[in-house]
C-alpha cells in the first residue's frame, strides 16, 4: 500500500516535466542510424564550460561547438581537449579558472569521487561559481553525492543541476541523450536550449537527488538485462542453437530492446568496442544496490548481476564494453567443469 502510494505520488508529481524533439525522435532507438538535423543551442547566449572529455563527454562538448557555442574545455589529461580545441573550442588550465570565466559550466565526470574533486576539491569548479552562474553535473553519481555539490555550488551563490544522462556513445555523438534532470528550475530553463543540442528529449523531477535516483534505477535495470542476455546467448550455443539467430527472434518479440540488437552480433563474436566502460556498469549497480538498501528495497537479481560484472573487472574486462560480461559467464563455467 504504501509502495503504490509513493509510486502514484511520483507520477503525480507537479515538478515532473517531460520535452522531447517530437514523437519520432523519442521512439527512436538506442543507436540512430540517421539523426535528426542537430538543434542550434539558440536561446542560450552566454560562455559554456565543459569538464571531463572522456566517451561522453567529447562528442557533448563537440555537438555544442558545432551548434555555434562559445566553449571552454578542461580535462584532466590535457591531450583529450585537443580535438575540441580544433573545433574551435577554448581552453582553461583548472575547473575554477573554466567556471569563473563561463557562464554555465558542465560537467561529465567518471564517478562520484572525481565529480567531488572536481566540483570542490582545490581548484575545483565551486571556486570559480559565483552569483549568477550555473553549474550541471551530467555525470552518473549516487545522490548523496549530487546533494553534496549541489551544496558547494550554490553555497557561493551559484545555481546547480544534476543531469545525468540515458544514452551512450553513438546517442552523445548524435545529440540523442535522454536528460534526467532536478534541483534548480530556473537555470533547468536557462540551460533547455543546450541540453536540446546535445539531447533527443529531457525530463525534470523535482529536487536534487531525484535525477540521480532515476539514472540508477534506469542502469540497474540495464546491467540486469545484458546479464540475462548474455545467459540466453551461452544457453542458446550450448544446447546447439545459433546464437544469431536468437538475437533475431528476440528482435521480433515484445523483449526486443535496441540494446539487444546492438550488442548481440559483437558479443557473439566475442568483441567488446567500448561504448558504456563496464566498470562504469558496476559502479551505477554498486550505487543503486545503496540506494535500495537506503530504503530496505530487495533487489536480488541486481545483486547477482552486480558480482559477475565485479568478476569480469577482476578479468581485466574493466574498460571494455559492459556487454564483455558475458566472458564472466564463460570464466564461470570454464572454472566450474572437472
Ligand atoms: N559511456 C556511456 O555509455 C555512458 C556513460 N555515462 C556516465 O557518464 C560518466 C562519464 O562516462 P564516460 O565518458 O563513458 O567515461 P570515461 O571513463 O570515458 O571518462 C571519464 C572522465 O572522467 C575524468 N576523470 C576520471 N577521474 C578523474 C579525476 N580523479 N579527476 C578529474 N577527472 C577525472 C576522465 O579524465 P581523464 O581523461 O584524465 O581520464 C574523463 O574525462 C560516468 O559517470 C558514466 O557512468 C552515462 C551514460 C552513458
Ligand atoms: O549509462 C549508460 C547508458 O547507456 O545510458
Amino acid at each position: 500500500m504504501a509502495a503504490a502510494a509513493t509510486l502514484l505520488s511520483v507520477r503525480a508529481a507537479p515538478a515532473l516535466r517531460l520535452r522531447g524533439k517530437g514523437t519520432c525522435r523519442l521512439l527512436s532507438c538506442y543507436a540512430s542510424s540517421s539523426p535528426p538535423p542537430p538543434s542550434s543551442g539558440e536561446g542560450f547566449s552566454g560562455k559554456v564550460g565543459f569538464l571531463g572529455l572522456g566517451i561522453m563527454g567529447a562528442p557533448m562538448a563537440s555537438n555544442l561547438i558545432k551548434a555555434g557555442c562559445d566553449v571552454t574545455v578542461w580535462n584532466r589529461t590535457k591531450s583529450k581537449c585537443d580535438p575540441l580545441l580544433s573545433l574551435g573550442a577554448k581552453y582553461e588550465s583548472s575547473p575554477s579558472n573554466v567556471a569563473s570565466s563561463c557562464d554555465v559550466t558542465f560537467a561529465m565526470l567518471a564517478d562520484p569521487e572525481s565529480a567531488i574533486e572536481v566540483a570542490c576539491g582545490a581548484n575545483g569548479a565551486a571556486e570559480g561559481m559565483a552569483p549568477g552562474k550555473g553549474y550541471v553535473d551530467v555525470s552518473t553519481v549516487d545522490t548523496a553525492t549530487s546533494k553534496l555539490i549541489g551544496k558547494h555550488i550554490t553555497s557561493t551563490g551559484a545555481s546547480f543541476l544534476e543531469a545525468p544522462v540515458s544514452g551512450s556513445k553513438k546517442p552523445a555523438e548524435d545529440g540523442l541523450l535522454i536528460f534526467l534532470t532536478a534541483g534548480d528550475e530556473s537555470l533547468y530553463n536557462r540551460v533547455a536550449p543546450l541540453l536540446d543540442v546535445m539531447g533527443k528529449s529531457r525530463f525534470f523531477l523535482g529536487d536534487v537527488g531525484n535525477g540521480a535516483a532515476m539514472k540508477l534505477v534506469v542502469n540497474m535495470v540495464m546491467g540486469s538485462m545484458m546479464v540475462s542476455f548474455s545467459e540466453g546467448l551461452l544457453l542458446s550455443e550450448k544446447v546447439g542453437l545459433d546464437p544469431n539467430t536468437l538475437v533475431e527472434v528476440i528482435s521480433q518479440g515484445a523483449i526486443s530492446a535496441p540494446m539487444f540488437s546492438l550488442k548481440g552480433p559483437s558479443m557473439v563474436k566475442a568483441a567488446y568496442p567500448t561504448a558504456f566502460p563496464l566498470k562504469h556498469q558496476q559502479k551505477d549497480l554498486r550505487l543503486a544496490l545503496a540506494l535500495a538498501e537506503s530504503v530496505s528495497q530487495s533487489i536480488p537479481t541486481v545483486a547477482a548481476a552486480n558480482e559477475l560484472y565485479k568478476v569480469a573487472k577482476s578479468l581485466g574486462l574493466a574498460d571494455k564494453d559492459f556487454s564483455a560480461v558475458i566472458e564472466a559467464l564463460k570464466a564461470k563455467e570454464h572454472n566450474s567443469q572437472p
